[in-house]
């Protein structure tokens, strides 16, 4: 299994890691959201700043509850961090509600490091993530923002219409996808049936497949997560997007073929398997 590398310190003499912020659900079940993001952050090298959205009650069986923060709460968060600390890459997630797409979608006009936007819908389980009525402010308000879109393939047919089955139809949903106005777009076929989990990363001129083993390990809650918060930690340390993407899926496919049982359901992949090999 290819390894991926830690990013380099952000600082020339190695004192200040690279700073790279979620904004993000948390998972009080600690493999998905907030919790997934910043081990992902942590296990690459980079430090992890989080502006939570949404707390969620969840475990390995679902989703129980979910309270979105007020917008305010939201806003200062990001101000407190964007102000003093600096971000040098932000990854988003779970946003909840329109009003929160859309106060998410304010800050990050404003800002000029690298976007990953992780247009988290539903759940692993099926449990709604975000409003349906926030759809339109994914799509024009929080989309044209990214430098990358990572949605999966229920996410992609929720944005555009596109129902992908196959890797042409990622083409033709990285294109829709595309329209709505990221710089980059990465199609997830994790979903997709066969040998390899294969994505799609392109800006429209450039095409890179990503193809890895697809491991038959049920304990898989967070893979989207851990993906985007990796993409946003090597876009942090100076990566373009398309070593970026490649790195991070490394990263991802190791902590997928190590995820292991917690709770009665679906367990975590491991975003510590990188430690457990040095
Ligand atoms: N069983 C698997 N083996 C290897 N790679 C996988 C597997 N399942 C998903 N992947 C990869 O994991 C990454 C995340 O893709 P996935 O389609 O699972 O995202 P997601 O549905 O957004 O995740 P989540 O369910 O956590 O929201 C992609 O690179 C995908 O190809
Ligand atoms: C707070 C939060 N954010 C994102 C996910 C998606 O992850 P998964 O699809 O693996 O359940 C989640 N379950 N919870």
């Amino acid at each position: 299994m290819a390894v991926p590398p830690r990013v380099p310190r952000s600082s020339p003499d190695g004192s200040t890691p690279v700073r790279v912020l979620t904004v993000a659900g948390s998972d009080s079940g600690g493999g998905a959201g907030i919790q997934a993001d910043l081990k992902t952050m942590l296990a690459l090298g980079a430090h992890g700043m989080s502006v939570i959205t949404a707390v969620t009650a969840q475990n390995s069986l679902g989703v129980q509850c979910a309270w979105e923060l007020p917008a305010e709460a939201v806003r200062a968060q990001f101000r407190s961090v964007a102000d003093d600390i600096g971000v040098q890459a932000v990854k988003t997630g779970m946003l909840a509600t329109a009003e929160l797409v859309e106060t998410v979608a304010a800050q990050l006009a404003d800002l000029s490091a690298p976007v990953v936007v992780d247009p988290v819908g539903v759940s692993k389980h099926g449990d709604p993530l975000l409003a349906t009525e926030a759809l339109d402010a994914v799509r024009t308000k929080l989309l044209p923002t990214a430098t990358v879109a990572t949605p999966n393939l229920d996410e992609v047919a929720q944005l555009t219409g596109v129902r992908v089955e196959s890797e042409d139809d990622q083409r033709r949903a990285a294109g829709a996808v595309l329209a709505h106005g990221p710089r980059w777009a990465l199609i997830k076929g994790g979903h997709l049936p066969g040998g390899d989990a294969v994505d799609l990363l392109t800006d429209g001129t450039e095409e890179h497949w990503l193809r890895a083993p697809r491991h038959r390990n049920r304990h898989t809650h967070g893979t989207g997560c851990t993906l985007a918060a990796a993409i946003a930690t090597y876009l942090a340390g100076g990566y373009e997007v398309p070593a970026a993407v490649t790195a991070a899926k490394e990263y991802v496919t190791g902590a997928i073929a190590a995820g292991f049982p917690l709770g009665a359901g679906i367990g975590p992949v491991d975003h510590g398997w990188l430690s457990e090999r040095t």
